[in-house]
């Protein structure tokens, strides 16, 4: 790369700001809908151990179905390679909180990035335990990736989704008549609620996403999962983590990325950096529509992608 990572930041910064279709921020959960659209930050973690900053990169948001990427990391975990015979692993070219795929499908959701996904491994994570186990779990695993004692749960939100959260519940209860939600379903979607209502920032967010970016290890050294693991969580969110829009993000952006309907996206580009951008508004698809533009531009000034050939040094 010849250009300086800041300048292009500080560039992507600036043309956000300006940026006349901010999109249109969640209003199916109350909460979400008090956020204002004005807002954009993005921090870059990059291998060697930089961190690069702009706009509200220390303003906490809401992680919504990015908390989906770490879930995904603590039930393969716990389960293994038996979470498949649970969840798919193809895209489902279906929006974020589709139901029609599982009457046909026997309950078995076509991926772990889709909210009937995300609540299997979620009933996964419960493990018999009660849902603040399960979240004590998330939130010392994201604090250990992060290295940030301060990431915590906006109850609020939780509050409002899960007076809300009327879609959810369908899923969940579909899924039970299959026998694939597996505890109660108030302590399913409880659990689920609650890792979708950790607030974050980007920073925090490009932090606890390194491990993507580093094959599995952490950066001090200690290994989270499994090279072959961390590859496919990759394939996932470059295949699944942007719902039906998934192909699109896949052609303008490059790089395996994940999104939340509070308008944050985790994108990774590996032996490279892990990036997070923020704004709340979203696109047709429930995507952050200036986040998806800010990665594109990133993609575009730094050759950053999948795609491109390895650069040396
Ligand atoms: N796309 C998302 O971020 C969806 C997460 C949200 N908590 C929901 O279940 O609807």
């Amino acid at each position: 790369m010849t250009e300086d990572l800041t300048d292009i930041v500080a560039d992507i910064v600036a043309s956000m700001r300006s940026a006349p279709d901010r999109g249109r921020v969640a209003h199916y959960i109350p909460e979400l809908a008090k956020v204002e659209a004005r807002h954009f930050g993005i921090a870059i973690a990059t291998a060697d151990g930089q961190m690069v900053t702009g706009g509200d990169a220390d303003m906490g948001f809401s992680i919504q179905s990015i908390s989906k990427v770490f879930a995904l990391t603590l039930a393969v975990g716990k389960v293994g390679d038996q979470l498949w015979d649970r969840v798919g692993r193809e895209p489902s070219g279906t929006a974020f909180n589709s139901i029609v795929q599982l009457e046909h499908e026997q309950g078995i959701p076509r991926n772990p990035f889709i909210n009937a996904g995300a609540i299997v491994v979620a009933d996964v994570n419960l493990g018999g335990h009660q849902p603040r186990v399960a979240i004590g779990e998330m939130l010392r695993f994201l604090r250990y990736l992060a290295g940030d004692d301060d990431i915590a749960i906006n109850e609020a939100v939780a509050a409002s989704e899960t007076a809300s959260g009327f879609r959810n519940m369908a899923l969940a209860n579909y899924m039970r008549a299959f026998d694939n939600v597996r505890h109660p379903v108030e302590l399913v979607l409880g659990a689920y609620f609650h890792q979708c209502a950790i607030e974050m920032s980007c920073r925090q967010l490009a932090l606890a996403g390194r491990y993507l970016m580093l094959d599995g290890r952490h950066p001090d050294g200690g290994r989270v999962v499994s090279p072959r693991r961390a590859r496919r969580i990759n394939a996932l969110m470059l295949t699944c983590g942007h719902y039906d829009a998934s192909g699109d993000f896949a052609f303008r952006v490059g790089m395996p990325g994940k999104s939340g309907v509070g308008g944050g996206i985790l994108a990774i580009v590996p032996g490279r950096a892990s990036i997070a951008v923020w704004s709340p508004g979203l696109n047709a698809s429930g995507n952050s529509q200036l986040g998806t533009l800010a990665l594109e531009e990133l993609s575009s000034r730094t050759g950053w992608s999948i795609f491109s050939p390895p650069v040396a040094g």
